[in-house]
């Protein structure tokens, strides 16, 4: 059995009652057939908005490409006036007017192919510019929400909104500076058409109006469905990031085989998702693509029979439908930005629910004094998880939180309490049944979580005073479930803060961590791999320990921090703690009661309640209730010695 199964076998699970968590937020039910054409134009051009410069060079990029297509045209007609049909009609070539259209046509040509790049560069640099900067504000949102928001969130989802919702909402983009110039196009090419001959113009803006209704249809079959394909990412990557998380779980309990199941499942509906958006785009584009290629049909049989009449001449029609030719791609660059549209309504209402988020941590302007000595003290705090508190409460709504009717689960009742070195409470230990409310004491005096009444103060600061960094600076919470960075040992204690050698193998040593690390292949220049996957979890745990402990905080909040490591080893830790970390007041949630002895007081909790504080001693003489958790601890950690014992004899 390792460490950490000792820990869970250690806890009594039948002396308390723990009620249900509150459920996870899901995600909200999004309509099934959602509008796409106003909310997709006006976000891609919000988006020219927050990207002037690049997007408007790129449009009149575009503009200038479509004026030198026209230009195109009527040299084109030009030339068939002035050199293809009088060298018909006489038999001779006119030499000087093939070198002057030549000339004409290639200078026109180089203009165009530089007119393209820079369109398709700078729509590059503002497509790309944008995402990152959206890529950004969503990692801030995830850094400013409070704990808890991640905690309702799937690790999954959220990778899945930086990468593939961003990418979709800025997808439609690429295209839309040369579609936009397109409008420019077809309103010269529409003057110049009309100019000929209004037939002609007829069948123009019949074409233009078919290809814009086919692209309508298009968005009404195919929005729905780009709306599951980024639902069905997400879902993909929260799979693979949960595989991935829990791979000890997957492969210890043997669920291989139903985990690559349910990712299948998962990457078969992306799969079919996606075909069927190629079927539905598979009907329309073969259409959209051919309707200007009609278009020109018509144009050459109206105008032959129009050239007949003597309405209009060679050199017209040839220039018409040499434009109908050069108009198909602009053209079709719309059913590309319609093509997409939905992707970027649905991929922008995803990111929107992150960016919405209202409530963000905020700190305020106090520090502590200079001679703080960390007096903890709860002051009749209660705290209620709310079920979707933050989901509901998008910034238009302007709904307060008192005004919604939200599921509660109240996990700690008007608490009291105090741990001041002073009184001789330096080091106060939290004991209480499984569900009792423990670590929701921990994460309030860490500042993690904000009472929902009463108030938690140090050195008679409410924590909510405090500013960032007196926070991160004062108060260290170092949590059961220890995270360790892909980087070097040093890094990972300093975390990039000014801390020298001397003062990271002081922390290593109180943790009891200075002599694996030094056995490890470079010492404190060791890297330690993603999550530090090389460390066992109590070397992990030491390795969180100590970089809190190089902090040097006034308060200490260990909750089952030592959980994986012996209980020789957790108490040599404690013992350091003790001994070293003088000026700290330290908060500990105890599972052993080795641990809860070395504690000055301890508060004993029920439901969420107080039911007693004291010494050991006292709670033990008059708490039952307290006795038989500490001595079922007890007995856990008896049969679990006596269990290693036997396997070492074996
Ligand atoms: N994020 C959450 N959302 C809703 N309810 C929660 C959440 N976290 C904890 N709770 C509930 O709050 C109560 C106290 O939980 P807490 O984790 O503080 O207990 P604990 O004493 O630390 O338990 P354990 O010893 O099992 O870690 C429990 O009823 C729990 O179900």
């Amino acid at each position: 059995m390792t460490t950490s199964s000792l820990h869970s076998a250690s806890r009594p699970a039948d002396l308390g009652t723990e009620p249900a968590r509150a459920p996870r937020s899901a995600e909200p039910a999004a309509p099934a057939r959602p509008r796409v054409l106003v909310p997709g134009l006006s976000r891609l051009f919000r988006a020219v908005a927050e990207r002037p410069l690049p997007f408007t060079i790129a449009i009149l990029a575009g503009i200038a490409f479509a004026l030198l297509q026209i230009a195109t045209s009527s040299v084109i007609g030009r030339v068939t006036e002035g050199v293809v049909v009088p060298a018909f009609a006489t038999g001779r070539p006119v030499t000087g007017a093939v070198v002057a259209g030549a000339l004409a046509i290639i200078g026109i040509g180089l203009l165009r192919a530089v007119t393209v790049a820079a369109r398709r560069v700078l729509t590059n640099v503002g497509l790309f510019d944008l995402q990152r900067e959206y890529r950004e504000r969503l990692s801030k949102v995830f850094a400013d929400v409070p704990l808890l928001w991640h905690r309702r969130q799937s690790t999954g989802t959220l990778l899945s909104s930086v990468y593939a919702d961003v990418e979709a909402t800025f997808f439609a983009l690429m295209p839309f500076p040369f579609a936009l110039s397109t409008v420019v196009m077809l309103a010269y090419a529409a003057v110049v058409v009309a100019r000929v001959d209004p037939l002609i113009l007829l069948v123009m803006l019949g074409m233009v109006g078919m290809l814009l209704a086919l692209n309508v249809l298009l968005q009404h079959f195919a929005a729905p469905i780009a709306m599951e394909s980024q639902r069905l990412r997400a879902k993909v990557a929260e799979i693979a990031h949960e595989s991935f998380d829990g791979a000890n779980v997957v492969k210890s309990m043997g669920r291989e085989d139903q985990e690559e199941e349910r990712f299948t499942d998962a990457a078969e509906q992306l799969r079919r998702n996606g075909i069927r958006f190629g079927y539905v785009r598979a009907w329309f584009d073969p259409l959209i693509d051919v309707l200007p290629n009609v278009g020109i049909l018509l144009v050459v049989l109206l105008g032959a029979w129009r050239i007949t009449s003597g309405d209009v001449t060679t050199g017209q029609v040839v220039e018409v439908a040499y434009l109908f030719t050069l108009m198909a791609l602009p053209i079709r660059s719309f059913g590309w930005v319609l093509g997409d549209l939905s992707r970027t309504v649905v991929g922008w209402s995803r990111i929107q629910r992150v960016l919405t988020v209202r409530r963000r941590q905020t700190y305020g302007t106090s520090a502590l004094p200079a001679d703080a000595r960390g007096r903890l003290v709860l002051d009749d705090v209660s705290f209620a998880y709310r079920d979707d508190e933050f989901e509901v409460l998008a910034p238009r709504t302007g709904e307060g939180l008192e005004d919604l009717d939200l599921a509660e689960t109240t996990a700690l009742h008007d608490v009291s309490l105090v741990a001041d070195p002073a009184e001789g409470s330096r080091v106060l230990a939290v004991v209480g049944a499984t569900g009792s409310g423990k670590s929701t004491l921990a994460l309030l005096a860490a500042r993690l979580v904000d009472p929902t009444e009463g108030s938690v103060s140090l050195d008679g600061t409410d924590l909510r005073d405090l500013t960032a960094p007196a926070l991160t600076g004062d108060v260290a919470l170092v949590l059961q479930q220890a995270f360790v960075f892909d980087d070097t040992v040093r890094h990972n204690v300093t975390l990039g803060a000014d801390f020298d050698d001397e003062q990271v193998r002081w922390a290593l040593r109180i943790a009891q961590a200075e002599g694996f690390v030094d056995g490890l292949p470079d010492g404190l220049d060791t890297v330690l791999g993603e999550r530090g996957g090389s460390l066992s979890g109590g070397q992990r745990q030491r390795i969180a320990l100590a970089r809190a402990l190089v902090r040097r905080p006034r308060l200490l909040i260990l909750d089952d921090a030592t959980s994986a490591c012996d209980p020789s080893v957790e108490e040599a830790i404690l013992a350091q703690i003790r001994t070293h970390m003088t000026e700290s007041t330290l908060l500990l949630v105890a599972y052993r009661k080795s641990t809860i002895s070395i504690a000055d007081r301890v508060v004993f909790l029920e439901h969420g309640r107080v039911r007693g504080a004291g010494t050991h001693a006292e709670l033990r003489e008059s708490l039952p209730a307290y006795r038989a958790l500490v001595d079922a601890y007890d007995e856990a950690a008896i049969s679990h010695s006596l269990l290693e014992a036997g396997e070492e004899d074996a």
